[in-house]
């Protein structure tokens, strides 16, 4: 009895497993290789971003996080149990990127019958608040075969929402809604993070993901092509400038700071991570020095557009090891 109890002390004592823990996946359609290799985890409470251009495989890794397609290789973790075990389903939210529910219920119905389903007794005035939530409470008797594409969209989070999740994966969230309701999912995701519900968001709105995303996984052709928080992903700076007149001394001394490429009189250079702060005034010193006409000098840190941009056309993430 006391090994038993001790047994639970040391179990209660270690930190819960991730909201989502996978490795290794794969699948492949026919020919066509869709996932390659994907391993990530998502922490408990923390939002994290899924990016990557059509036919990445971010849909593919998401059905099979949750059950919904085999992988033809890899393991899936929920919650610490097995991606199959419903005590781990009954616990996650989910938004499909294709949602439909039932045309002949009425909102509330459907809020109910995600309730049942999970197995989870949630007051009505509780389902009532979460369609609250969702900008439904005044639709709550409407039936759903009349709501517009946007208010479906809507219902669809109340439903990934209602039954208390751990785990919310929401796959195009905002797909269908205006920009009010955008930024009405915005302050709901930021709201879930407070109350310690981990989120697996897949949006192609980047800066919808920038703004609530604590990690971001960009996959490109079914593979890992980046990884990493916003800081990590967006450390880097960069240095650009308006030059004529730049010679062959001038582009090496460009060079020697770090990588740099040239459109026209424009010049973009890559700031090494650990820039001294002399290292600005002392490049365009020496250019003046070497007879450039300096016009323009402006140190920027990139948005996540342009870093998820140069990471799909670069083909990997040349920050990282
Ligand atoms: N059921 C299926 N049968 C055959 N091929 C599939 C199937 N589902 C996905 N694929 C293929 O797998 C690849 C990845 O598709 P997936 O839907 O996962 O991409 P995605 O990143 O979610 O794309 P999008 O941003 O366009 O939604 C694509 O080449 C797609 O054609």
């Amino acid at each position: 009895m006391t090994e038993l109890h001790d047994a639970e002390a040391m179990i209660s004592d270690l930190p819960p497993s991730p909201a989502v823990w996978c490795s290794g996946l794969h699948k492949r359609y026919r020919r066509r290789t869709a996932v390659d290799g994907v391993s990530f985890t998502v922490g408990r409470g923390e939002v994290m971003g899924l990016l990557g251009p059509n036919g990445a495989g971010k849909t593919s890794v998401i059905k099979m996080l949750l059950g919904l397609v085999r992988p033809d290789a890899g393991e899936v973790l929920l919650l610490g149990r097995s991606a199959r075990d419903p005590r781990s389903r009954s616990r996650v939210g989910y938004l499909p990127e294709l949602f439909r529910y039932q045309p002949w219920l009425t909102a509330a119905e459907v809020l109910a019958l995600h309730v049942r389903l999970a197995g989870v007794a949630v007051p009505e005035a509780e389902r009532r608040e979460c369609l609250g939530t969702v900008g439904l409470a005044d639709r709550a008797g409407d039936r759903v075969g009349g709501f517009s594409k946007g208010m479906q969209q809507r219902l669809g989070l109340a439903v990934a929402l209602v039954a208390r999740p751990e785990l919310v994966v929401l796959d195009e969230p905002t797909s269908a809604l205006d920009p009010v309701g955008r930024a009405d999912v915005r302050d709901l995701l930021l709201s879930l993070r407070e109350r310690g519900v981990a989120v697996l968001l897949n949006s192609h709105l980047i800066g919808e993901v920038e703004r609530v995303c604590d990690r971001v996984v960009i996959l490109d052709q079914g593979r890992i092509a980046a990884s990493g928080t916003l800081p990590e992903l967006l450390g880097r700076r960069e240095l650009r400038l308006r030059l004529d007149g730049v010679g062959e001394r001038a582009a090496a001394r460009l060079a020697a700071v770090g990588r740099t490429t040239r459109s026209g009189d424009a010049f973009t250079v890559v700031l090494p991570a650990e820039e001294e702060s002399g290292a600005v005034p002392g490049l365009v010193a020496d250019l003046v020095g070497l007879g450039v006409r300096v016009h323009a000098v402006e140190p920027v840190r990139i948005s996540l557009e342009e870093r998820l941009l140069d990471i799909l056309r670069t083909g990997h993430d040349e920050e990282r090891p």
